[in-house]
């Protein structure tokens, strides 16, 4: 694959090994330009040691990664310019002033951003002047993503990028990183925030203990999921000992039913058909669809399921 064609990151069957621990155990991925992918994962799951074999700080220990269609170790010179790479401790200078190092990170760049504008925009005018190791988490992470940015990049890799943020710096991290997408920039990144995927991600990848537990869009994974809970109104006071041989249900309130667990249509008629076998009055049925976070739940505590792929 070259030119247009090249995905922004490709993974085929990556093993990462630390010791006697296999953090990345044949993993593949697919990053195409100008997309946003979330990898998702417990404690643990293997995302930060992926992500480290995507920037070229390792090799895998087998498999293969190709970064904007080059080796991310063996051309980590010519890669370079072309990412952006937030790390999920800082990694820069700490004596230095927050205003200093994004100025020397932009003096790196052939065409950098507007210095200025990153400061103002990632709130960090007030504390320009303050060195590194006295800013505080959710400041360090600010300007960890200003210097990832600043270099104008094709491609970036943000490590947890919102973690210790407040709601306004988060926020504005999510509209940074919708920008960078409308300007075709493709982006991989970290989280443990299922609003942040659901929000950013247009692909989800989601880890558990270093293997891939499922992929697709948030929209895929939560229709592949089905349908979480089915609400019914009908009379109060049902013997509901027959309904809940197999699912779990509740009288909420006289008369409101929630049925929880996936319901396929099979098993949505066999419910309706329950409230008809006794004769109930049903008045309202309304159905849950399960979240980003319900599907996330549900594969990190079960077994694998590919909900795509
Ligand atoms: N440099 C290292 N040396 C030894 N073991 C490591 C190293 N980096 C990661 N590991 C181990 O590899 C496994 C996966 O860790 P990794 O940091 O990749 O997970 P993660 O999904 O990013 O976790 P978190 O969400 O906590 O950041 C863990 O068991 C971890 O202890």
């Amino acid at each position: 694959m070259e030119g247009g064609d090249v995905a922004a990151v490709e993974v085929r069957d990556a093993v990462v090994r630390w010791g006697d621990t296999t953090a990345v155990d044949g993993v593949s991925l697919c990053v195409p330009r100008g997309r946003v992918l979330a990898l998702l994962g417990h404690n643990g799951a293997g995302k930060t040691s992926l992500l480290q074999v995507c920037e070229g700080f390792r090799r895998p220990d087998s498999g293969e990664a190709r970064v904007l269609g080059l080796d991310p170790v063996g051309d980590h010179d010519e890669l370079m310019p072309r990412l952006g790479i937030m790390l999920q401790s800082g990694g820069v200078y700490p004596w230095a002033a927050a205003g200093e190092i994004l100025r020397l990170f932009a003096s790196f760049a052939a065409h950098p951003l507007d210095t200025d504008m990153l400061l103002d925009r990632l709130g960090l005018r007030r504390v320009e002047r303050t060195r590194f190791r006295r800013l505080s988490g959710g400041e360090q992470q600010r300007l960890s993503l200003a210097v990832a940015l600043v270099g104008r990049p094709e491609l970036v890799f943000l490590d947890e990028p919102t973690a210790g943020m407040d709601t306004e710096a988060r926020h504005t991290t999510w509209q940074l990183i919708e920008e960078l997408r409308a300007d075709g920039v493709s982006v991989l990144l970290t989280t443990h925030l299922l609003d942040e995927a659901e929000r950013l991600a247009d692909d989800v990848v989601i880890m558990r203990s270093g293997k891939v537990a499922a992929t697709g869009t948030p929209a895929e994974l939560t229709a592949a999921a089905g349908i979480d809970l089915l609400e019914v109104r009908a009379d109060p006071g049902l013997d509901l000992t027959g309904l809940r041989t197999h699912r779990k249900v509740t009288e909420t309130s006289p008369g409101e039913y929630a049925i929880a667990g996936e319901l396929d249509t099979k098993g949505l008629a066999e419910v309706l058909g329950w409230f008809a076998a006794v004769d109930a009055h049903v008045t309202a049925v309304s159905s849950r669809r399960r979240t980003l976070e319900d599907v996330y739940l549900s594969l990190t505590t079960q077994a694998t399921v590919g909900a795509t792929e």
